[in-house]
């Protein structure tokens, strides 16, 4: 691997990445550095947690004038929270250099991102609902645009953000730099790439399988009525430092963050109704572990980088391979090991075989957690705890305690007694969750590909049932197709960037554009 001073980077920027502890280049950003430093656009894919931000963020800030006071530059990604995220590596890779860079994102004060707009930033990070609000309000211009960077560019696709980024596009030169980056291609993705990209360098480090290779991958098949004590079971069995669970829909998510919490542990839900405020609190605590189990919409599957997650748990199955591979994703980053398990019921399991076919990766089974797993891992937690407590020398007041006890008990008792407090039995709450309907197995046609990829299965998008129009907002009753149901239940939230616009049927015409940008022939890679 090459280190990142062989870039021929500027010093400051080559400070930047020493500063933040990266010592080696990752393999998509040693083949995509190069081709971006020559000015070339690029379609970059690389496994999730690899280091794509940075792939385009170096290149990125080592071209920019520090003299310039135009925007320059215009990075979009599909979420609030990633481009919160995005912004922060972009500030960090810009700091010596001085490099002024904005996020701007829906549910934030417009009128505080106007102020911030005067400070003259270089490089705009966005949601593409927010960006054309202030393109409408001329309070953002394009005019003098370099570069543009689509992080995520399948997602925001089929999100239905395909003719906001025209739009926007529109107002950039063609005189430019386009770069696209995802873990995932779809193929309908070349069509995004055709229109806006121009000769574009594929720089992919794609092994055989499309996730991560250092995600422990399981599923545990159960029905529906058991998946809330097989999660608190796996939870007190596994003892994650951090994890993410991640449920269908927004009433899903509400619920599940509620009975854990009941449960006694420290869980918060993160979607799309929840306001901006909310959002950022809930991403705080859960990065700064205050909380170590984050339940969230699939608003969280895309780009997030939190240290320290070790396990991603999918409370519903995902629908789309694509969501499956970026969700477990959010673990086993930056070299880290990972676990990811997958409830299915037994209904569902058609649609696991195929995620397995399209990420061609096995996935293997596992047993329901029993009972005596779970409180055997909280025995182990507690036995930690004590031993890592003994390591710290805070604890002399309670020896004199322990000396009068001990003499007058048998110590083995005494021990026993106080692992029983110290686990924390669980608390008996009864939990009822609303269930949610099984995820239907797609319809697979025949292999048929346009765009001689690699061959690795194809699946048909069920338009049919797609089309079905859900008025916005309907949870409960709905039994019928797939995809809106994931719509109207909340999936597509408008929270990736809610405020539309100002418009509340995003949600609807999420749905449409995404069953008509989506081609019938897809693949991951
Ligand atoms: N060269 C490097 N050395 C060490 N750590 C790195 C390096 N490059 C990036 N990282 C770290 O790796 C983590 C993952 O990076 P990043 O979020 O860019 O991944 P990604 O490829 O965009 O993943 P995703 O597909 O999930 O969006 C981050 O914490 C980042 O700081
Ligand atoms: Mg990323």
């Amino acid at each position: 691997m090459k280190t990142f001073s062989e870039f021929g980077l500027e010093p400051k920027v080559l400070r930047a990445i020493t500063e933040m502890g990266f010592e080696e280049s990752t393999p998509i950003q040693e083949k995509a550095i190069p081709v971006a430093m020559e000015g070339r656009d690029l379609i970059g894919q690389a496994q999730t947690g690899t280091g794509k931000t940075a792939a385009f963020g170096i290149p990125l800030i080592n071209k920019i004038d520090i003299k310039e006071e135009r925007i320059v530059a215009l990075i979009m990604c599909p979420t609030r929270e990633l481009a919160i995220q995005v912004a922060e590596e972009i500030e960090k890779l810009g700091r010596f250099k001085g490099i002024r860079s904005l996020p701007i994102y829906g549910g934030q004060d417009i009128v505080k991102q106007i102020r911030a707009l005067r400070k003259k930033p270089q490089i705009i990070i966005g949601t593409p609902g927010r960006l054309l609000d202030h393109i409408n309000r001329k309070t953002i211009k394009l005019d003098d645009v370099q570069t543009v960077i689509l992080d995520e560019a399948d997602e925001m696709l089929d999100m239905g953000f395909m003719e906001d980024i025209q739009s926007i596009l529109k107002l950039v030169p063609d005189e430019r730099q386009t770069m696209l980056f995802s873990a995932t291609m779809p193929v309908n993705i070349q069509k995004l790439a055709q229109q806006f990209l121009t000769n574009p360098e594929h720089v992919s480090v794609i092994p055989k399988q499309v996730s991560a290779p250092l995600i422990d991958q399981s599923y545990i098949e159960l029905h529906e009525r058991q998946k809330f004590e097989a999660l608190c079971r796996l939870l007190d069995m596994e003892s994650p430092d951090l994890a993410i669970i991640f449920g269908r829909t927004k009433r899903r998510v509400d619920e599940l963050s509620e009975a854990l919490q009941k449960r006694g542990y420290t869980a918060e839900g993160l979607h799309g109704d929840l306001s901006q405020n909310q959002r950022d609190n809930v991403m705080r605590k859960f990065r700064d572990g205050s909380i170590d189990v984050l339940v969230a919409t699939d608003v969280a599957a895309r780009g997030l980088d939190v240290s320290g997650v070790t396990h991603v748990i999918n409370f519903d199955l995902p629908q789309d391979p694509e969501s499956y591979v970026h969700r477990i994703g959010r673990t086993g980053r930056a070299g880290k090991e990972g676990a990811a398990y997958t409830f299915v019921t037994p209904r569902e399991i058609d649609h696991l075989h195929f995620i397995e076919k399209i990420t061609r990766h096995k996935i293997s089974r596992k047993p329901m957690p029993s009972l005596a797993e779970a409180i055997e891992g909280k025995q182990k937690m507690t036995a930690e705890r004590v031993l890592e407590a003994m390591q710290s020398d805070d604890h002399n007041q309670y020896k004199g305690l322990a000396i009068s006890l001990l003499e007058q008990h048998d110590s083995v008792h005494l021990l026993a007694a106080a692992f029983k407090l110290l686990t924390g039995e669980k608390k008996d709450v009864e939990i009822e969750l609303t269930p949610e309907d099984p995820i239907r197995a797609k319809k697979r046609r025949p292999d048929i590909r346009s765009s001689g990829r690699r061959p690795s299965g194809s699946y048909g998008t069920a338009g049919g049932a797609r089309r079905n129009d859900r008025p916005y907002g309907d949870r409960g009753g709905y039994r019928g197709g797939d995809r809106n149901r994931r719509d109207g239940g909340g999936y597509r939230d408008g929270g990736r960037d809610r405020d539309y616009r100002g418009r509340s049927d995003r949600d609807n015409r999420g749905g449409y554009s995404r069953s008509s940008n989506r081609s019938n022939e897809e693949t991951l890679v």
